[in-house]
């Protein structure tokens, strides 16, 4: 009774990415840097955490090795000496972006081969008759923001004239994407969503991969908080992803978090929705109970991305991580014979890194399951092997993209 359950760490890099310097990013290491600072106090937080990264769980599935294998160091902290119990390496990333959508995508056999197209790093960054065209439409007072930005700083900065004009905040950053920032209530969520929707039109033809909407509460600077009603409205994906492949055959696919978003709600049966990576991985135990027999549990965990890698936290990230390898058991509990889980990560987001922006990294793929006996599948040289090894699994015909690293 086979069934696949592939959970992405968002931002969980392993360093060591071949062509890293062609995004300025030659050095960065997610896990390895957020080790080493740990193993030098720089991870401590009182109430939080402190000391060693640790992270037995992942470990004894073959993280640290995958580390050693994608940059030659040492991770302090990972220091399991007996052979991984589960399949264990990384994959490179062969799309052209480091982005959410580029990463998953290519995870599910689609790697992203064309050009997205980015805004430029100026004040303003947006073409003019891109806004003039929006404001029109949407019938704005005009906009603020358009600049490269964090999302949180941007509020902090904005958000109180935001309130005060009506105008919405818009900006981006080394991703293709437009994100607009805008209260719920003072400017309201729907109106934030329409105003998404007409964007989304109005940059088509840019090739810019998603328009995100990012409504946040408070009435003051220091109190501005996002809001889990964030909504992506992405391209579609340029051919059929494994999600996709499995539901024209009638396979149930759930998406838990953001997947429905990323994959432009194509080829997501179910949808499980949760505030927090805690919340997150409940719903990803829920939809354990909910597939059958050649189904997919497709997760994202974004806390790793978006509160602590582009907000350059290492202690959070650190203890975000250790949250996740304590749960771990819960998970490998549940599965069943015929069950085949795999963790991976979609791109980096070194919290040591200069700037804000994801990094372009190796990811790591740990594999396990009843049965799954513990082997080294080496560096992998796409994402798609993680898809088609999941196809293969499954039992549905391979793509044109990657190779599984099951055994035939
Ligand atoms: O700073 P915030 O708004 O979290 O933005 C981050 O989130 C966006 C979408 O994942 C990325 O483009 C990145 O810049
Ligand atoms: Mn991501
Ligand atoms: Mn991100």
């Amino acid at each position: 009774m086979p069934r696949a359950i592939l959970c992405v760490l968002d931002s969980f890099g392993i360093g060591g990415a071949e062509d890293a310097a062609r995004f300025g990013d030659a050095g960065s290491d997610t896990l390895g840097h957020i080790a080493q600072a740990c193993a030098a106090g720089g991870g401590d937080r009182p109430g939080l955490r402190s000391g060693l990264l640790r992270l037995p769980n992942m470990d004894r599935l073959g993280l640290g090795a995958a580390a050693r294998l994608s940059t030659g160091r040492e991770v302090p902290g990972l220091n399991f000496s007996g052979p991984p119990e589960g399949l264990w390496g990384y994959a490179t990333e062969t799309s052209k972006g480091k982005d959410t959508p580029s990463g998953h995508w290519e995870i599910a056999g689609v790697p992203v081969r064309f050009d997205w197209g980015y805004f430029p790093e100026t004040i303003p960054t947006f073409p003019k008759d891109l806004i003039v065209a929006i404001v029109a439409e949407a019938g704005l007072p005009g906009i603020l923001g358009d600049k490269h930005a964090s999302g949180t700083e941007i509020i902090a900065e904005l958000g109180e004239e935001h309130i005060r004009t009506g105008r919405p905040i818009f900006y981006t950053s080394a991703d293709s994407v437009l994100q607009i920032a805008a209260h719920e209530v003072h400017f309201g969520l729907d109106r934030l969503y329409d105003l998404c929707a007409v964007a989304r039109r109005h940059v088509d033809a840019l090739n810019i991969g998603r328009v995100i909407a990012r409504p946040f509460v408070g009435e003051t600077a220091a109190g501005f908080v996002r809001t889990a009603n964030r909504r992506d409205y992405s391209v579609l994906p340029p051919e059929p992803t494994l999600l996709d492949r499995l539901t024209a055959v009638g396979r149930s696919v759930i998406g838990v978090g953001k997947i429905g978003d990323i994959f432009a709600h194509q080829g997501v049966t179910t949808v499980l929705k949760g505030a927090g990576n805690d919340e997150l991985f409940d719903a990803m135990l829920r939809a354990m109970d909910q597939v059958g027999d050649g189904d997919l549990v497709f997760t994202n965990l974004i806390d790793f991305d978006s509160l602590y890698g582009h907000r350059r936290d290492v202690p959070g990230y650190a203890a975000a991580l250790e949250r996740f390898d304590a749960r771990l058991p819960e998970l490998l509990g549940r599965l069943k014979d015929g069950d085949l889980l795999i963790l991976t990560a979609d791109h980096g987001c070194d919290p040591t890194w200069r700037g804000t922006d994801h990094t372009r990294e190796h990811v790591p793929v740990l594999g396990t399951g009843p049965g799954i006996a513990g082997r080294g599948i080496g560096g992998r040289q796409t994402y798609a092997d993680i898809g088609e090894t999941v196809a293969q699994h499954l039992g549905i015909e391979p793509g044109p993209h990657g190779t599984s690293f099951l055994a035939a």
